[in-house]
């Protein structure tokens, strides 16, 4: 590919997306790193496969020195005119939004540099009068949405503007597939940028659900577009930055089917989706290959992105410790990123008008095959039918889309339903059982008091025998005690009469 443009040598910007990597530092109580790291290269286990990265940032890396060596000369790219798009993507708590937006302004991210980057460049007088290129006029927007459970959220709509809560897709010819009537603000310089994108960042859903937090199954996706009078031409480059935050790639280790009967249809449908679109994107790297976008609002938004004119990165967020079998999924996952060619073009007016006209002439022939939408610019004297034919299209795949999340709501109850019912049933089950043992208890317990009534009763049919027993005793000694005392005194007396028989026979003796 030989395009020159300005001062970029486009001859270094490979077609191929580039995944690059960065581990962060253990948080909490987590245990001990076991990625396998070789070099700039990382797998799930020592044997392997390997993902080889680009450039693999470690755990001591600021999200400053991932902008200064892996987002530089992507922006110099986007100030030349060419689209440039960054995908964040690793399992949910792999430090996505870390890097896109930091903690604080110390700690500021990839996001915040860019502005600061950008609106530097566009202030500086000898980068915009160059001798080479004169620039001329820019202007910088944003926009900024969330794909989550197959809706799409402006996320720099005020609350309470009045217009749909959720956007719907369209597709036209100078724009192609977007959100219409999305929200795009003029940025007027870094801080303003800043503060609009803080905002957007603070209005992401934040519920939890059955599935885990909602910003696991969401994925936020941000445009900055620049349009810039370079050079001669008369009519402004229109560039864009795109960031996307992809959601939490751990669902890819599921099974589709499972996960689908599990969630239901909708949650990750983007996710499933995009897999199926890398898939098919590595598998072919011929620009003829025609790609199935269409499945969910996330791949239709990406077109451009993965396989198309952008020149695109992967940045890989991985945790020190995680479940093999996921970092495995994930891995393969980013392989088969890595292998996607896209077609970067420098998008000047000659360009555009280019790409605008192809598009004009699809949306007629899918107009007249009867598979898509009418651009406005093709609006003829059947206006009115077309235009109900569409709104109408436009409403049954409303419709469709809120039948499918009805029926997964309509799922989830009824599985809700069952396991209610079920525990209702062990509970029952449970009290019955507590019922019976309460009746084993009592019985035990009545046992228990005849028993012990027995006892007693025996007990005290033997205090009063014995009691008895030493009454007769009682009376036996004081018996004894009176024969006693009776022959104490017959012996006293026998004692006196003996005396007295003596003393008379002393008499009788000397009277002899
Ligand atoms: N490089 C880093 N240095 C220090 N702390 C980090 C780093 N990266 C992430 N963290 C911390 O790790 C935690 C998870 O990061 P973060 O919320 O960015 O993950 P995530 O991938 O966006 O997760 P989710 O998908 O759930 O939103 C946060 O507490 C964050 O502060």
């Amino acid at each position: 590919m030989f395009i020159f443009s300005n001062n970029v040598n486009i001859r270094s910007c490979k077609m191929n997306v580039d995944v690059i990597g960065r581990i962060r530092p253990p948080i909490r109580a987590e245990g001990k790193e076991n990625l396998v790291v070789e070099g700039q290269r990382v797998a799930a286990q020592t044997t392997g496969p390997f993902l080889n990265f680009t450039t693999l940032h470690r755990k001591d890396a600021s999200n400053y020195d991932v902008f200064k060596h892996s987002m530089e000369n992507l922006l110099e790219l986007y100030l030349a005119g060419f689209n440039v798009c960054l995908f964040v993507m690793g399992e949910s708590e792999a430090g996505k939004t870390y890097t896109i937006a930091g903690e604080s302004t110390n700690k500021s991210g990839i996001v915040p540099m860019v502005f600061d980057y950008l609106f530097t460049k566009l202030n500086e007088e000898r980068y915009m009068s160059d001798t080479k290129v004169r620039r001329q006029n820019p202007t910088v927007s944003l926009e900024m949405m969330e794909v989550y459970n197959e809706l799409i959220k402006d996320l720099l709509k005020v609350p309470g503007g009045g217009s749909a809560a959720y956007l719907e897709l369209t597709d036209s010819a100078e724009k192609g597939v977007h959100a219409k009537n999305g929200s795009n603000i003029l940025l007027r310089d870094a801080n303003d940028a800043n503060s609009v994108f803080r905002q957007g960042l603070a209005r992401r859903t934040e519920a939890s659900t059955d599935f885990g937090p909602a910003q696991n199954n969401a994925a936020t996706i941000i445009h900055i577009d620049l349009q810039m009078i370079v050079g001669d031409n008369p009519h402004s480059n229109r560039s864009r930055f795109t960031v996307v935050e992809l959601p939490g790639l751990e669902k890819l280790s599921d099974d589709p089917s499972q996960l689908r009967q599990k969630e239901g249809p909708v949650l990750s449908k983007g996710l499933i989706s995009l897999n199926s679109v890398v898939t098919s994107l590595a598998s072919n790297p011929y620009p003829d290959r025609v790609i199935n976008y269409s499945d969910s609002k996330l791949t239709q938004l990406l077109k451009d992105e993965l396989g198309g004119n952008c020149k695109t990165r992967a940045l890989l967020c991985l945790k020190p410790q995680t479940d093999p079998h996921i970092l495995s999924s994930i891995l393969t996952f980013c392989t088969r990123v890595s292998q996607i060619k896209n077609y970067p073009i420098l998008n000047d007016s000659y360009a555009q008008n280019l790409i605008t006209q192809y598009r004009a002439r699809l949306l007629d022939l899918q107009q007249q095959s009867g598979v898509g939408p009418v651009p406005m610019s093709k609006v003829t004297n059947l206006n009115d039918v077309k235009d109900t034919i569409r709104e109408l299209e436009t409403e049954n795949l409303r419709l469709k889309d809120e039948n499918e999340r009805l029926r997964t709501r309509l799922e989830n109850m009824q599985t809700k339903f069952g396991s209610l019912a079920n525990t209702k049933t062990d509970l029952s089950q449970q009290l019955l059982m507590t019922e019976e043992e309460k009746l084993k208890v009592s019985q035990s317990l009545v046992e228990m008091q005849i028993e012990n009534n027995k006892i007693r009763e025996d007990a005290e049919a033997t205090k009063f025998e014995l009691t008895n027993k030493i009454l007769m005793l009682e009376n036996s000694l004081m018996e004894a005690e009176n024969e006693r005392d009776k022959h104490i005194k017959n012996v006293k007396n026998t004692k006196k009469d003996y005396k007295k028989w003596r003393k008379i026979e002393k008499i009788w003796q000397t009277s002899i």
